[in-house]
């Protein structure tokens, strides 16, 4: 792909996305390769956000009490998966279990604006 500024990855056709097995952020030199890497990951985090925000719809339109929206006991369970597949990856634990408050946080917000826009 190639931009302003000089060509990111010379291995890749221009206009074409490097997979992610392609992606090799060791090999970098640059930090216009570090930054279109980031916007490819970031670009797949939003198409998977989107998913995961569809799933709340679901739950909105699956669950009968208003109260049900907010489950701690499943946030919690949430977290903890979280937190154990990122220190799996050799990620901060704590990071990502602060990251999935804030994310389950927002779902929670977002289902509940969703249950009551679907029956008011
Ligand atoms: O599992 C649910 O009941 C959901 O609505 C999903 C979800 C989540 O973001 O994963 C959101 C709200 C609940 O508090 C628990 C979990």
């Amino acid at each position: 792909m190639k931009r302003a500024g000089g060509a990111v990855n010379p291995s890749t056709a221009a206009g074409e996305r490097p997979s992610n097995a392609r992606m090799n952020p060791d090999s970098y030199s640059t930090m216009a390769q570090v930054r279109a890497g980031v916007d490819n990951l970031d670009r797949q985090i939003v198409a998977l956000l989107a998913q995961r925000f569809a799933h709340m719809r679901a739950a909105a339109r699956i669950k009968s009490d208003r109260g049900a929206v907010r489950d701690e006991a499943r946030k919690a369970e949430v977290i903890a998966n979280a937190r154990a597949e990122a220190e799996a990856a050799g990620l901060p634990g704590e990071m990502i279990a602060d990251l999935w408050d804030h994310l389950v946080e927002l779902s929670i917000a977002y289902e509940m604006d969703e249950f009551d826009r679907t029956r008011s």
